[in-house]
């Protein structure tokens, strides 16, 4: 018998074996990439405006991108036609989230609504905030609080005038005031609290420790990219994340813990109408989520309602603001249009805005130009899918770049101007069945505070074009205010809107 060498006799084994894995081996296509770095793959692709750079490659790389980031798979949806197939034809497919790992930490991501799994809990939180912030009937109850707040921070921009005696070179930070706004709105509806008042105990603490928090969840991390990292927290974001949500979180027990009190000495009744009260009632059939939602997840979803309502409504009120004093012919426009609904004897009410066209059309330009998600909450795939002719494994995280897609000149004339006039007289709107303008989202995860967001929106900047005449201050004009943005939790200017707010002339 002939000697056969050790190798030949492997590679006799090995090839066939090889040739057959090739052969049954599915191709997977994906969606066009850019070139990619070893291990770091597209990460520097995102920059610092990640919607930004992202909106660029669309004309190389077509309606669907795909990245490697780190080691995440990632697609990126750049079209309205794209956004439609995703939300229409795949929303359960990609109705996860992936959680970021600051947010992982005291297990927040969880009891979280907002980056929690797709599941029976999510169903049951989901269910909750609907009738609390979205049902029509709940949120028409609740008028008197909005409008609370909105009278509120009138006053404050007035004292702050009066007090500070404010000069046309400093202005004053009108985030600042729209942040405190926005904040109390969910403070009162959450809690019936209002945590800026002067004599609140615990609300100057809840409210510094929530800053900090919401800083930490709008910081880029490597870790969210490598995962491997995640041990090392390379940036130490997740243990300062842990410190300031810790300090919020013992707040909110104690806020939690004297409501259960109060419900014992009045013998377990409810002692108010708000969303605490709503939690703790809660009572599940046991087939689906939790009989009962446990303490810890009680709490992380009252720091849920202020993490995600406060900044993205402020920060659209201020882009809106901004706007009108970038273009003063639209500023007139819409402060006549107010004083000619309510005139100058009496009080604006929420319920005028639904008769301001122009106001309206201001909100919608603005969400159109500045969403504040402007990749929405990333989605992450359940299951493997064919999306579009791509394989999309399961696991790939998904942006949709609405910021993108609301200036895309196909779908919008003159994208880049500020033109009230689009709106006028058209159906579009921003609830989620335009795919030219979805700012809140579309399908199982769109944002579950829309109607509560659109309410406080359409008050604030009526008040504060109602309530005084508006000017810019450090030599600015409206030629040379600076619109750039800055990315965080939310899509910022990259300076703040310093503005002199007079009371109005009669
Ligand atoms: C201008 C204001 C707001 C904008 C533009 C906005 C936008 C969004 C977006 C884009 C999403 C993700 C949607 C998706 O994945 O399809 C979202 C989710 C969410 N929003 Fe809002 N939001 C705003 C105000 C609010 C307010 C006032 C609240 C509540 C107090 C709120 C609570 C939430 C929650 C809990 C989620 C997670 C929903 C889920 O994953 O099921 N948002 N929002």
């Amino acid at each position: 018998m002939e000697y056969c060498p050790t190798w030949l006799f492997w590679l006799g084994l090995l090839l066939p074996a090889l040739l057959f894995f090739l052969l049954i081996r599915k191709r997977t296509k994906l969606p066009p990439q850019p070139p990619a770095w070893p291990v770091i793959g597209n990460i520097l692709d995102l920059g610092t405006t990640p919607h930004q750079n992202l909106h660029n490659f669309r004309a190389k790389h077509g309606p669907v991108t795909w990245l490697k980031l780190g080691s995440v798979n990632t697609m990126v949806i750049q079209s309205a036609q794209a956004a439609t197939e995703f939300f229409k034809g795949h929303d359960f497919a990609f109705a996860d989230r992936k959680c970021p790992h600051a947010l992982t930490a005291l297990n927040y991501g969880q009891g979280s609504l907002a980056v929690g799994r797709y599941g029976g809990y999510w169903r049951v939180l989901r269910r909750l905030c609907s009738v609390e912030f979205l049902v029509t009937k709940r949120v028409n109850e609740t008028v008197h609080l909005r409008q609370k707040c909105v009278d509120n921070m009138i006053v404050y921009l007035e004292e702050e005038m009066a007090v500070k005696q404010v000069t046309t070179e400093q202005g004053i930070d009108l985030s600042h005031f729209l942040f405190l706004m926005a904040f109390n709105v969910v403070g009162n509806l959450v809690l019936s609290r209002d945590l800026l008042d002067p004599k609140s105990k615990d609300g100057p603490e809840f409210f510094d420790a929530m800053n900090r928090f919401m800083e930490w969840a709008g910081k880029p991390n490597v870790a969210d990219f490598l995962p491997w990292l995640k041990w090392l927290d390379p940036q130490g974001i997740k243990a300062s994340m842990a410190k300031d949500m810790g300090r919020a979180m013992k707040i909110a027990e104690g806020f939690v813990k004297e409501r259960l009190e109060e419900r014992k000495q009045r013998g377990e009744m409810r002692t108010t109408n708000d969303f605490l009260d709503a939690v703790l009632d809660y009572e599940g059939n046991g087939k689906e989520g939790p009989r009962k939602i446990s303490s810890q997840n009680i709490i992380i979803i009252i720091l849920e309602m202020f993490f995600a309502g406060s900044e993205t409504t402020s920060s659209t009120i201020e882009w809106a603001m901004a706007e009108l004093l970038h273009q003063p012919v639209s500023m007139k426009k819409a402060k006549d249009e107010i004083n000619q609904i309510v005139g100058l004897n009496r009080k604006l009410e929420e319920s005028d805005t639904e008769k301001m066209p122009f106001l309206q059309a201001v909100v919608k330009e603005t969400l159109r130009l500045h969403p504040p998600l402007p990749l929405l909450i990333p989605r992450n795939a359940i299951k493997e899918t064919n999306f579009m002719g791509f394989d999309i494994p399961k696991d790939t995280q998904v942006f949709v770049n609405v910021w993108g897609i609301g200036r895309y000149p196909d779908a919008w004339e003159n994208p880049l101007t500020f033109k009230l006039e689009r709106f006028l007289g058209s159906k579009i709107d921003y609830k989620g069945q335009n795919f030219d303008l979805i700012p809140f989202g579309s399908g199982r995860r769109m944002c579950v505070g829309l109607s509560l967001a659109d309410r406080v929106l359409h008050l604030g900047l009526a008040k504060l074009l109602y309530h005084f005449d508006w000017e810019l201050s450090d030599g600015l004009t409206p030629e040379t205010l600076d619109m750039r943005e800055r990315a965080g939790i939310a899509l910022r200017k990259l300076h703040p809107l310093k503005v002199i707010p007079k009371k109005r002339s009669v």
